[in-house]
């Protein structure tokens, strides 16, 4: 094998994913050279404004994509929650490798659960998508909006901009830091966001060396269950600014996903479950049952107030 040329974002949580892929790829093939490419994307450079607001899709991908398609890079690890569902021509996802913990995370700063924190607490979260469900279970909370990577976040909580603060849990954990979470949040009340604890290892279509090499890292349930998740995300041609869940296990050889679909306010929720053999399937048929349900309007009632 060729010396591979990683192309990452230089955020700690992008290189530290980028790490835990080309240390799995070293086992597979020992003594193999993987250099590191560190690229600045759009969403890195505009960490000031709210990222609903900037509501461009690939945020955090596009740069990433042009070098791998002008061959400065070979291949490049996201997280499968920033991947747009439209990928350029020419590239392709390789691998997706295991599922790290998909759930959303309270880290508050009394170490208050969910249930015990104060009417009027400050969460901080600039995810629509956890606004919409913490408001739906306790609508009595204030949502204010947080920007920044993983440490400035629960700095601002630590310096008492916020009395709590939502991340994912899966990235806390592949830093290290999963001693801030004070709780881990079930589906039941956080639905997760499409693809969130998934990597996707992206390389050119054409790259059949590197392609074989990616293969032994692809884990098929995961990769199945992310499918489905998003297909139901295609259906509504929504990025990951939308109040829009979906979350997909693999149980007895089936498909397991359920779907929301939110007002930001908490309001309205538009859940439901399916389970299927075909993971595409799944997604498109929960996706169409939301939309009888009026989840395709209150999109567009949700995509308009950003607008203005
Ligand atoms: N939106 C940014 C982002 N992209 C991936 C993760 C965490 C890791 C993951 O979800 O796989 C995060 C931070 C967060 O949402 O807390």
């Amino acid at each position: 094998m060729r010396t591979l040329v990683v192309g990452t974002r230089q955020s700690k949580l992008a290189l530290t994913q980028t790490d835990w892929v080309v240390e799995r790829l070293q086992e597979l093939e020992p003594g193999l050279e993987i250099k590191r490419k560190k690229i600045v994307t759009k969403g890195d450079r505009i960490l000031n404004v709210t990222l609903s607001k900037v509501g461009g899709k690939g945020l955090f991908v596009k740069e990433i994509e042009q070098a791998m398609l002008d061959g400065e890079i070979d291949f490049a690890v996201h997280s499968m929650k920033d991947m747009p569902s439209e990928m350029p021509p020419g590239l392709m996802i390789g691998a997706v490798p295991v599922r790290e913990n998909p759930t959303d995370a309270l880290l508050s700063r009394d170490k208050k659960r969910l249930d015990e924190l104060s009417g009027g607490a400050v969460v901080g979260t600039s995810s629509l998508r956890r606004q919409a469900q913490i408001l739906a279970y306790r609508p009595d909370l204030k949502v204010k909006p947080v920007r920044g990577n993983l440490d400035t976040r629960i700095r601002k909580m630590k310096e008492g901009q916020f009395d709590a603060i939502l991340l994912a849990t899966a990235g806390l954990k592949r830093m290290k830091w999963q001693q801030e979470v004070t709780q881990e949040l079930p589906a039941e009340i956080m639905l997760p966001a499409v693809g969130q604890g998934a990597l996707a290892i992206q390389c050119r279509e054409d790259d059949e060396e590197l392609l074989n090499l990616l293969s032994k890292l692809n884990h098929e349930e995961t990769a199945r269950a992310v499918r489905a998740e998003r297909a139901f995300l295609n259906a509504f041609q929504g990025g990951c600014h939308l109040p829009l869940a979906a979350y997909a296990e693999i149980r007895y050889n089936e498909v397991h996903l359920t779907g929301l679909v939110a007002h930001p306010d908490g309001k309205t929720v538009i859940k439901q479950s399916f389970i299927g053999k075909d993971a595409q399937a799944a997604g498109e048929t929960l996706a169409k049952s939301l939309k009888e349900e009026g989840a395709a309007e209150l999109l567009a009632t949700v995509k308009e107030g950003l607008a203005r």
